[in-house]
């Protein structure tokens, strides 16, 4: 008989561990262990758990999940982390398969594997190839507006959101869109600065629209500041050319304003439920200014598929299982 893989969702009744449970739930060649609820944060019961499967995949708040890893005393469990509280940690590898050649094989190896951010994911899939192949300086100045689905504030903001929705059918929503992160120095400025090998942290300003889910990671290049300004085109073939064996990071046509709902904008929601980053690049080589965009699932590519992906890796599976 073959002996299934063991895994455990620490926080598997959240916003993350829910889609990761009802992922993997369906799957065949995995074994999924659950934690009796009235013992989800008992560090006993937990312990025996996490010491006893061959991966954990954590979806708790930062400091659970810290906790959850100082509990782990088996040299052969592998530990995924969907939190921001290891994604610069030494000893831990960053689970973004698509970021650098040999990148995957790091997390094939990895003991402890860190999921990362939703808009480091659509950032880095954007600037990375330009600053990898030195196309932009890593002393360019970058910028970075986002916007997300209210869903990547996981239960709180779900409910409030919900809770307004049900008191206020058809009425004005409570924050259709706000921009927030405004004393700066948001959480995921740390691994966008870290893993896109800027000279400095990109200056991020987040926000969320009155939608559950989806996202758009929007990078604008104000060209005209280079001497010699590379042109859109080259922009988008650098780009395409460095993710083009990828499945799950895709470059749209240059320009395409088919794309584009009515010719005119970017929808946000379009790859929800998918585990696609789409990589967009429009530029007017007249007035040297580039606008790089991402266009991702939150709660996808931004959360739980990337997770999926990653645990595909590190348990040596094909990488697209459960996710196409
Ligand atoms: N929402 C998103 O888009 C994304 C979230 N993440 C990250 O994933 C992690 C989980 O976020 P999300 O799913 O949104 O959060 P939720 O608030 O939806 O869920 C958090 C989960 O953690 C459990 N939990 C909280 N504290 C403890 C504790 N001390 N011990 C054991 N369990 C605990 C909660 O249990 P209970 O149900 O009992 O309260 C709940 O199941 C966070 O680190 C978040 O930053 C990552 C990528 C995207
Ligand atoms: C809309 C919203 O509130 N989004 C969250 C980020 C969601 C996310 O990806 O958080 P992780 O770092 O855990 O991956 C925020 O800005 O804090």
């Amino acid at each position: 008989m073959i002996t299934k893989p063991k895994i455990f969702i620490d926080g598997e009744s959240g916003t993350t561990g829910l889609q990761i449970y009802s992922r993997l739930n369906q799957r065949d060649d995995i074994e999924l262990v659950s934690i009796e609820a009235s013992k989800r944060r008992d560090a006993t019961e937990r312990t025996k758990l996490i010491n006893a499967v061959d991966v954990v995949i954590l979806c708790l708040p930062d400091d659970a999940a810290r906790e959850a890893v100082s509990l782990v005393s088996s040299t052969t469990v592998k530990i995924l982390d969907a939190s921001s509280a290891h994604r610069t940690a030494n000893n831990w590898v960053y689970g973004f398969p698509e970021l650098n050649p040999g990148q995957r094989e790091k997390i094939a190896s990895a003991q402890f594997v860190s999921n990362p951010g939703c808009y480091p994911t659509g950032f880095l899939a954007c600037i990375r190839p330009l600053i990898a192949k030195g196309i932009l300086k890593s002393n360019f100045p970058i910028t970075v507006n986002a916007v997300s689905g209210y869903s990547g504030g996981g239960k709180n903001l779900i409910k409030q959101y919900h809770t307004f929705h049900e008191q206020e059918a058809g009425g004005e929503s409570l924050y259709p869109y706000g921009i927030y992160g405004l004393q700066f120095g948001h959480k995921h400025v740390k691994e966008m600065h870290h893993y896109s090998e800027l000279a400095s942290p990109p200056l991020f300003v987040p926000a969320v629209g009155d939608f559950e889910q989806g996202m758009l990671v929007q990078v604008p290049l104000p060209l005209g500041t280079l001497d010699n300004p590379p042109s859109g085109e080259v922009i988008h073939q650098v780009i395409t050319n460095y993710y083009q064996s990828e499945k799950f990071v895709q470059v749209a046509p240059y320009q395409d304003s088919t794309l584009l709902r009515d010719g005119i904008f970017l929808d946000a929601l379009i790859m929800n439920g998918t585990n696609i980053v789409q990589v967009f690049v429009f530029a007017n080589d007249t007035t040297k200014e580039a606008l790089l965009v991402a266009r991702l699932d939150n709660l996808g590519k931004g959360a739980s598929g990337a997770a999926i992906q990653n645990l595909n890796i590190m348990l040596g599976f094909p990488e697209e299982l459960g996710l196409l």
